[in-house]
């Protein structure tokens, strides 16, 4: 008889062969599935075939491995199907308010909670977030470069660090005539966090890393548009601009951060996704500025 591979740990109804099925067709499998409740209608089955032989010329008395493969993991945890990433940005989004994206979920309670639109931002304002922000992605980016733990070194030179773009900015303003503050304390707050995270909580470091570049790129880039309409006569700043494709350098990221949380226990997981919370708080502090 034929071995099977188990398809995934959590699917242990599936994880054996189990003799005894009929099934003359992929169709007859599924339907199989559908009827004794293994699966929705809805759901997509994969089945595990040896590899020399398809599924269409196997005996009939042949024993069929079957999985769903979305949907059962979709149950468990959100965006879990396909992959970590996914699982991340679900709690995130839920973090926003329904002003900030259509996803959100949470009550505005804080001013930078509301639309951008509502916002009433001052250049020395901006200025201190902007100062804040680079204090955040210098410790980010030295962490990273130091890689305390080796799975940090994935994440050198992405192509999404903030660092030398922001120089640049503040550079920009000081020729303005602006005097650039010192960093204050949310940014000052936030970076101490990030570094003792970094030593001893990887699982909780790399879910500030995420929620840091991929926020930026999301909603940072609305900010960046919409404050620059407002008090910099449209001035598009170097920390919104990337080298080469940004949507491909995301690709790049998220495919990494999937490869290093697949060696990671559920209860890691869980334990990186509980953290987002603290990235939106910080974060959200630091934002608060642009309004200060
Ligand atoms: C004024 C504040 C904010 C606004 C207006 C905003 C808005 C948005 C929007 C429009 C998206 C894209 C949704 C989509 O894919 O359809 C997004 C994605 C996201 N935001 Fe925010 N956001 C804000 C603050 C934050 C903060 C503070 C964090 C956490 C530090 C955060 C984390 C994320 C993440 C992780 C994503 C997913 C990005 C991706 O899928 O690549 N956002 N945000």
């Amino acid at each position: 008889m034929a071995s099977f591979a188990p398809i995934s740990q959590s699917q242990s109804l599936f994880n054996k062969p189990r003799a005894g099925l009929i099934l003359p067709s992929r169709s007859a499998a599924v339907s199989h599935l559908q009827s004794s409740g293994f699966v929705s209608r809805t759901a997509s089955v994969q089945f595990r075939v040896p590899a020399s032989k398809t599924f269409d010329k196997m005996p009939q008395r042949a024993v069929v491995v079957a999985a769903t493969t979305a949907e059962k993991a979709q149950k468990r945890y959100p965006g879990e199907a396909k992959g970590f990433v996914e699982e991340m940005r679900f709690v995130a989004m839920k973090l926003h308010t329904r002003e900030q994206a259509k996803e959100g979920e949470k009550e505005v309670k804080k001013p930078e909670e509301q639309a951008i639109p509502k916002w009433e931002p001052t250049v020395d304002g901006y200025l201190r977030f902007l100062v804040d922000s680079k204090l955040v992605y210098d410790t980010l980016e030295a962490i990273v470069e130091s890689a305390p733990h080796s799975i940090y070194a994935e994440f050198k030179n992405t192509g999404l660090e903030r660092s030398g773009n922001l120089a640049k900015d503040l550079e920009w303003f000081k020729e303005q005539g602006y005097t650039i503050p010192e960093p204050s304390s949310p940014g000052v707050t936030y970076a101490e966090y990030l570094k003792e995270l970094a030593d001893k909580d990887p699982q909780a470091f790399i879910c500030h890393f995420y929620n840091i570049y991929f926020a930026h790129s999301a909603g940072g880039r609305m900010i960046g548009r919409k404050v620059a309409e407002k008090i910099l006569n449209n001035k598009e700043l170097e920390f919104y601009k990337w080298e080469g494709d940004l949507s491909q350098i995301l690709q790049n990221v998220r495919d990494k951060l999937n490869k290093v949380a697949e060696n990671w226990t559920r209860e890691e997981k869980n334990h990186c996704l509980e953290e987002t919370e603290k990235s939106f708080k910080h974060s959200g502090e630091i934002l608060r500025l642009v309004l200060s």
